[in-house]
This record gives C-alpha cells, sequence and structure tokens, in this order.
C-alpha cells in the first residue's frame, strides 16, 4: 500500500476535486488563492550529507514548485518544524528563507515542535487570476505533453553521481516556467516531484486522457538513464500540455516529449509505462 492508494481514502471523504491537483484553489472574487502543503522527514527525504541549511531550502522549494505548477505567484510559506535537535532550527530556518526570498515569497510563519525524526511542513500560499489558473485536469487529445527541467539528475545523484548532488539537495521551483507557461495558455500543468512516470499517471487520471511518449524525446543529461528520468523523484521540473499553437513559449526552457491521446494508457514506444516513482509505502496489513 503506498500514499497513492490512502489518497483514494481521502478522496472518498472530502472529494475527488479536492485531491487531484498539485494545489487547492480558493475562489476569491475574479481572482483565487492557491494553497499546497508538503511534509518531509529525515529518513526518506533528507539524504545524509545535506547541511540543515539545505533541509530549509528543499522544504521550501517542494512546496513553491506546487505552488508554481498552478500558474500561481507564490506569496507566503509557513514552516511547521518537529525538531530532534533545537539547534537546528536557525540553519532550517535561513535555508527556508533564502529560498522563499529567491522565488518571491516571504518566510511568513510556521510552528515548531520536538520530534524524534527531524520532519518539517511547508505550507505555500500564492494568488492567480482566473485566466491563468491551471490545474491536471486540462489536457485534451491532440495536444502535445512536454516537460521543463532535467529529469532524472536528483535520482541519479541518489545513485552517487555527485555532479548532480546540488540538483538533489538545492531544488529549483520553476516558478518563473510556470507563470510564463500559463500565460502562454498550456492546457494542464502540474510538477514532476515524484518522476515523470507517475506524474503522467497523475495526469491522465485526472484529464482523463492517455499519452504516447517517445523516449528518444525525453531530455537526459549526461550520465543520467531514460529509467532514472521516468522513474526517480526529486527534480520538480513541470509537464504540460498545450496546443502546437502557443510554442514556443518564450525563455522557457522545454521538451516535447510527446502527444495526448484519448486511450487512457500511458504508452512508451507502444508499450504500457510502469507506474513506478517517488512514493511512501506501508507493508499491507500493517
Ligand atoms: N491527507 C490529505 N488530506 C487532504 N488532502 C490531501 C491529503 N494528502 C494529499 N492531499 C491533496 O491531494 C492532492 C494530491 O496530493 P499529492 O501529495 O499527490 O500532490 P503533490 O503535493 O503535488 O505531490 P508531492 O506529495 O509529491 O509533492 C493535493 O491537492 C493535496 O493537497
Ligand atoms: C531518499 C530521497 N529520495 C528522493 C528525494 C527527492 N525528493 C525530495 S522531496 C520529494 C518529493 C516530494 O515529497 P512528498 O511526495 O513526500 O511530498 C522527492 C522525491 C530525496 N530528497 N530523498
Ligand atoms: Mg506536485
Ligand atoms: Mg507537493
Ligand atoms: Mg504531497
Amino acid at each position: 500500500m503506498d500514499d497513492r492508494d490512502l489518497l483514494q481514502v481521502v478522496s472518498g471523504i472530502i472529494g475527488k476535486e479536492r485531491t487531484s491537483d498539485d494545489c487547492c484553489m480558493i475562489k476569491l472574487g475574479d481572482e483565487n488563492i492557491i494553497l499546497s502543503t508538503d511534509m518531509l522527514h529525515e529518513s526518506t527525504d533528507f539524504p545524509k550529507g545535506m547541511t540543515d541549511w539545505q533541509i530549509g531550502w528543499m522544504s521550501a522549494a517542494v512546496t513553491l514548485s506546487d505552488i508554481a505548477s498552478c500558474g500561481a505567484v507564490p506569496l507566503a510559506v509557513l514552516l511547521a518544524a518537529g525538531l530532534d535537535e533545537p539547534e537546528r532550527i536557525s540553519g532550517i530556518t535561513l535555508g527556508a528563507k533564502d529560498c522563499c526570498e529567491r522565488f518571491g515569497a516571504e518566510l511568513a510563519g510556521g510552528d515548531i515542535d520536538f520530534h524524534s525524526e527531524l520532519t518539517i511542513v511547508t505550507t505555500g500560499i500564492g494568488r492567480v487570476e482566473d485566466e491563468y489558473y491551471k490545474s491536471r485536469r486540462g489536457a485534451k487529445p491532440g495536444d502535445i505533453i512536454c516537460v521543463t527541467g532535467t529529469p532524472g539528475c536528483a535520482g541519479a545523484a541518489l545513485e552517487g553521481a555527485l555532479r548532480y548532488w546540488k540538483n538533489l539537495v538545492e531544488p529549483l521551483p520553476a516558478v518563473r516556467e510556470g507563470r510564463l507557461l500559463a500565460v502562454a495558455g498550456v492546457s494542464s500543468m502540474m510538477d514532476v516531484s515524484d518522476g515523470i512516470a507517475l506524474s503522467l499517471y497523475d495526469l491522465s487520471e485526472s484529464s482523463g486522457v492517455g499519452f504516447e511518449i517517445f523516449p528518444d524525446k525525453i531530455p537526459l543529461s549526461s550520465g543520467v538513464s531514460a529509467e532514472l528520468a521516468l522513474h526517480s523523484g526529486g527534480d520538480f521540473g513541470l509537464l504540460f500540455t498545450c496546443g502546437r499553437d502557443i510554442l514556443p513559449v518564450l525563455d522557457v526552457d522545454y521538451a516535447e516529449i510527446g502527444v495526448v491521446t484519448d486511450s487512457g494508457e500511458v504508452l512508451c514506444d507502444g508499450v504500457p509505462v510502469e507506474k513506478r516513482g517517488y512514493s511512501h509505502s506501508w507493508i499491507d496489513g500493517s
């Protein structure tokens, strides 16, 4: 059993429309408030060798990434720290503050508690006009599907590729790109925090479409395999669909990796893509 299975339970209680996007959207007149929260903890999210500053940076970045994927402008981040050691709070707070400032947000609040394992929850708040709000729900057959960033680099670092260590521990949320893509009129968008494959399945389910991915078109950095690009997480690029008419989008680096189909399947070279990526699991029955 993994977190996606458990999300089905939540979805049965609060509604599918509340669990099928990167963020929650609340309408306020002709503007929208965008909210997202993420929990990270030492054993699964903070690889050995990260500094406390990097832990703070990563915690803010993962949440700013979700805000960016809706086409929103980030406003503020709240950080709740469950600390195993009290002296870690300064490095973590400085890292989160630097990340927020770099991407135009304010580290504006949070909470502090004791916890046996360092656990950080970040909550992001952003705003977006009606016309630019993007969700996982707008992909249409005939659109093309594209990805920004360098998929697989964070995964390569986890396997020991030291040149990609910064990609893993100081991820850069695509805040500028998300906004430019939203204004350009993409049809759907999400971040690829859990890897391209799982993200394609999420997008497929939310939009009720399928994808045909062309493996040769997946952008691979030197030494990064297609396996890592598809199935490892932590890269925080954006996956988006659009009509060809809006391309190119100026000042955004993206790669066209396939087409949207009406089949409901996620295929790569005609074969179903394995539904595997970064997820949290529980042993069945426990
Ligand atoms: N326990 C929960 N209760 C209510 N809503 C939840 C819960 N867990 C997740 N959600 C909502 O479900 C949606 C999908 O969550 P998910 O964690 O898969 O997205 P994400 O944050 O983009 O991914 P990641 O966790 O990889 O950052 C989000 O809108 C999220 O707010
Ligand atoms: C061991 C290890 N594997 C991967 C990563 C990269 N990473 C950081 S946050 C995140 C997804 C969002 O988390 P969540 O789904 O819990 O919200 C991922 C995949 C890491 N830092 N450490
Ligand atoms: Mg996301
Ligand atoms: Mg998230
Ligand atoms: Mg999440």
